[in-house]
């Protein structure tokens, strides 16, 4: 099967991230993001909540449009936050991969049995 070009799947993410990376210090005047890095991890984070709650207004509404505007918003608020703290996409898809075929709920009784 062919593969789906890089906007169509989650490669667009590691795109976006390094768009993201190259804005540090950029002009805030002309960039969102730089404008995020200059405002500091604490509005990030802050931001990051904010989107999170719009997904969630409309992941219970179930406009399935709106409810991608809003992921949409929440992955770039999302990447903005792990460039300001320096963790790399890579990071992230290798703890989905190490999860990769273990059930969440086994996962769970694993974790409570080892407290
Ligand atoms: N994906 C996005 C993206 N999603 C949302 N946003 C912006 O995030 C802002 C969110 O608006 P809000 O009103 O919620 O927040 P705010 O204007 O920061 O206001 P306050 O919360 O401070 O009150 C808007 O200006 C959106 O345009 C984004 N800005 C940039 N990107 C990507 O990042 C790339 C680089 O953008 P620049 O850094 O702006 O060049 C772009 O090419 C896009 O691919």
């Amino acid at each position: 099967m062919a593969r789906a070009p890089a906007s169509l799947d989650g490669t667009i993410l590691d795109k976006l991230y390094k768009v993201i990376e190259s804005r540090k210090g950029g002009d805030p005047t002309t960039s969102n993001t730089a404008r995020l890095f200059a405002k500091g991890t604490d509005k990030i984070a802050q931001k990051v909540g904010e989107e999170a709650v719009e997904t969630v207004i409309e992941g219970v509404r179930g406009r399935k449009k709106d409810l991608a505007l809003e992921s949409a918003d929440l992955l770039y608020h999302l990447l903005v936050l792990w460039a300001d703290r320096g963790l790399k996409p890579q990071d992230v898809w290798d703890t989905l991969a190490a999860r990769e075929g273990v059930s969440g709920i086994a996962e769970k009784k694993a974790r409570s049995q080892s407290k």
